[in-house]
């Protein structure tokens, strides 16, 4: 989803944006401090603020702060504001809400059966209807969050036990989500029916661990457990001898996973495992069945690093063109990185790369890129190569062409904005982009990198609506206001 507001002054503003990150323990003495760990491990999943809530026998603590992790949560004074044995932890890049304090989580509220903390990775589809029910019902909402519904519905469920009151609540809602729940004695994960957006458990010194990706897991020397499934609910409780038992329940109706493919072209961290499949091998084998796919005559195969860098090096090794770094990227560049003026603006991708002549200059190129949204990326450097001296410049990406948003927890620009809304055909798309050939992977070149066999038509085993349109949920509050107009769905999202 988009920030119109924001979209103006943010250099990066026409890419696809990162999504949350969560991670969570129970029982263990450095709850605090593992947490900010394993959100460091989750940065690139969202940068523009970072909470964590924990719980010490007696009282919840929270601390949330605008920016990245590592410029706050590295601090021993911040981490001694947070003790106790239980904590999680939450990095923020908004879907619903704007980049405010009050929207950064976790979200903590005292209710009836006590305090509770929840963090949320994804976005509901029907969060802004529930928002006006439960509001004109008399709620007062402390934020402009999608999550904060989640709060609500738990404060009214006539359910005794908060575990039954999370899972009534979390049934109400539709979307994409990946959420952790703190209670004082318990430590709550669940995963949406579908199972878009990623969480898996994990264990260090015995005690339940629960994080978007495996890599916040491996950061603190945790051992990987499995995957919280589809639609699974798993409740992790202290009792009163100090020991942990763990609950797994199942409330939604079955119904088989479709894990987001996005996650594998760009948003996990390469080293990550996710639903059991690695994202490097993944992303290599995308740029191998590129080069099956859309061979090109070329001197050099060059990466648009960072999201293609795994791809580019699958493209040299099936194609036999050598890989070179022929774009270096400045790792000092933040993804959200604001300048208010046009001029300035404009900059944007030579701040970010720039290109390495001694590996261009008289050579024809094969840049390989992971996804192109807006073409912006692709128009600025397709011109940086040629002025650093390549004889051809051709572009491969390791993904099909996106037409349509996203509405499941990833901030994706309006659908009239996608490049490939904007040209009726790939040549048209090509001379935008001032490049001299241009081909995208198909779905089931995408789909046979990732899983190992093409898109079952039928029951696709991905959620994939970028490329295909195919919504594995309802769009409540799209839909539901009789508009697919992305403009009045902004104001809606303002008037939520
Ligand atoms: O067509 P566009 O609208 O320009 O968007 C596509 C670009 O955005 C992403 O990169 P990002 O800037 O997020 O950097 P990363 O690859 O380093 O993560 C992606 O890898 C493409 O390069
Ligand atoms: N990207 C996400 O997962 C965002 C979570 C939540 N919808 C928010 O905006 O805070």
């Amino acid at each position: 989803m988009t920030h119109p507001s924001d979209d103006d002054f943010d250099l990066e503003g026409d890419t696809l944006h990162e999504e949350c990150g969560v991670f969570g323990i129970l029982g263990h003495t450095d709850a605090s401090t593992l947490t900010a760990l394993g959100l460091h491990a989750l940065q690139h999943r969202g940068q523009e603020a970072a909470g964590i809530v924990s719980f010490d026998g007696r009282q919840f603590y929270q601390e949330k702060r605008m920016g990245l992790v590592g410029d706050h949560y590295t601090d021993p004074a911040l981490l001694a504001k947070l003790p106790g044995t239980m904590a999680i932890g939450h990095t923020r890049y908004s879907t619903t809400g704007e980049v405010a304090l009050r929207n950064v989580q976790p979200l903590f509220a005292e209710l009836e059966a006590g305090g509770i903390a929840i963090a949320h990775n994804g976005n509901f589809t029907n969060g802004l209807t529930l928002r006006r029910q439960i509001i004109a019902t008399g709620a007062i909402c402390q934020s402009t969050s999608d999550t904060e519904v989640v709060l609500h519905l738990i404060a009214r469920s006539r359910h005794s036990s908060t575990t039954d009151r999370f899972i009534d609540a979390i049934r109400q809602m539709e979307g994409g989500y990946a959420m952790l729940a703190l209670t004082r004695t318990k430590l709550i994960a669940a995963r949406d029916p579908v199972g878009i957006r990623p969480l898996v458990m994990g264990e260090l010194d015995g005690k339940p661990i629960f994080c978007s990706e495996t890599c916040a897991l491996d950061i603190i020397g945790a051992k990987y457990i499995r995957d919280v499934e589809n639609g699974e609910v798993i409740i992790c409780e202290i009792q009163p001898d100090g020991s942990i038992t763990i609950e797994e329940r199942k409330p939604a109706r079955n119904v088989p996973e479709r894990p987001c493919i996005f996650e594998y072209v760009y948003f996990a961290r390469p080293d990550s495992v996710v639903s059991g499949r690695s994202v490097y091998t993944a992303r290599k084998r995308a740029g191998m069945n590129l080069a099956k796919e859309a061979p090109v005559e070329a001197d050099v195969v060059v990466p648009v690093p960072d999201g293609g860098t795994p791809a580019a090096i699958g493209f040299a090794q099936q194609s036999g063109i050598p890989f070179e770094l022929g774009i270096i990227r400045n790792h000092y560049v933040g993804r959200t990185f604001i300048e208010p003026t046009q001029q300035i603006r404009a900059f944007g991708v030579r701040l970010k790369h720039s290109a390495n002549r001694a590996e261009i200059a008289g050579k024809r190129v094969v840049l390989i890129d992971d996804s192109i949204v807006r073409g912006t990326t692709s128009v600025k450097i397709v011109q940086m190569i040629r002025d650093a001296g390549a004889t051809e410049v051709h572009i491969r990406v390791a993904s099909p062409m996106i037409f349509h948003s996203d509405y499941y927890g990833i901030d994706t620009p309006d659908p009239d904005k996608l490049l490939a809304n904007q040209y009726a055909d790939i040549e048209a798309m090509c001379r935008y982009i001032g490049a001299d050939s241009l081909a995208f992977l198909t779905i089931d070149g995408l789909y046979e990198a990732v899983g190992g066999e093409k898109r079952d038509a039928e029951a696709p085993q991905f959620t994939d609506h970028y490329f295909t349109g195919d919504y594995p949920t309802r769009l409540t509050d799209l839909n539901g206001h009789a508009t697919n107009d992305p403009k009045q769905v902004s104001l809606l999202k303002e008037a939520g």
